[in-house]
């Protein structure tokens, strides 16, 4: 199997001793893999990690078989990502915020952004300063500026924060189409179980910064429990008595 992403044991203390603890998994070319866990569990620090924002203390990971820390150049020639809340110049528009991010790829047609701009379904607002966007609008942005260069690997970390259910739909589906499509992969981070279920091909469970489980759709579907919810709850009181036996 061609692995896009290769996380072993992976640990990031802050000085808190909060963070992350020993995570490994990896994400196949062409999946939409879900990272899923409530606030707090540690989805952001492994995804700065994985796009060389954050260092991590011990473990290693991989993207398309290069080190992300030894060789963060190639590892991230072919990713795009958007981490946290999307960043953008409040006084410009949308379309100039997107053709200044274009800057970085020197061969990218400027057809690009107007592609990225219908594919998010911001195109009618292209022309707006984004003070005036909301906070969904500023998220499909944000997306846009992440699809910009044709990238092999998307990370999005909660993609449809402040989205209503529409963009969340839209913003659902462009990214089930891509994958379907072009074969790009994607990891996602969400707490929204619903999101993820209906979205992703594989869901790795994360809580209080470990990695509890890995689940399949179809896992999800043979499993006794009716929703992800109950699933993932499971695997909490699963892994309390675990640790309460060691
Ligand atoms: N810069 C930091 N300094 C100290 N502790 C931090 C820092 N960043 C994150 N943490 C802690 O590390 C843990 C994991 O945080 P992280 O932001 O990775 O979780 P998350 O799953 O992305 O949460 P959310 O869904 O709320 O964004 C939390 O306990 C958080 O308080």
């Amino acid at each position: 199997m061609e692995y896009v992403i290769e996380v072993s044991g992976l640990t990031k203390k802050y000085s808190n001793n909060r963070g992350i603890e020993n995570m490994s998994f990896n994400v196949a070319k062409g999946e939409i893999y879900g990272f899923f866990g409530p606030n707090g569990s540690g989805k952001t620090t492994l995804m700065k990690i994985l796009t060389g924002l954050c260092k991590a203390d011990k473990g290693q990971a991989l993207l398309f078989g290069y080190d992300i820390s030894s060789q963060f150049e190639l590892a991230m020639a072919q990713v795009g990502c958007l981490i946290e809340t999307a960043d953008a110049y409040t006084y410009m528009s949308g379309y100039q915020n997107l053709v200044l991010a274009a800057r970085f790829y020197p061969s990218l047609p400027r057809k690009r952004v107007d592609e990225v701009l219908e594919l998010v379904g911001l195109a009618p607002f292209a022309k707006e300063k984004v003070g005036h966007y909301s906070l969904g609008m500023k998220q499909r942005l944000g997306l846009a500026s992440a699809l910009l260069s044709s990238p092999q690997l998307v990370i999005l970390d909660e993609p449809t924060n402040g989205m209503d259910i529409e963009g969340m739909v839209d913003v659902r589906e462009t990214i089930i189409q891509l994958a379907r499509e072009q074969g790009i992969t994607f990891f996602i981070s969400s707490h929204l179980i619903r999101e993820m279920e209906l979205m992703c091909s594989r869901i790795g469970i994360v809580n209080q910064g470990k990695f509890l489980k890995e689940a399949s759709r179809s896992d999800l579907l043979e499993s006794p429990h009716e929703s992800l919810e109950q699933y993932f709850l499971a695997q909490i009181a699963e892994e309390r008595e675990r640790v309460s036996y060691v």
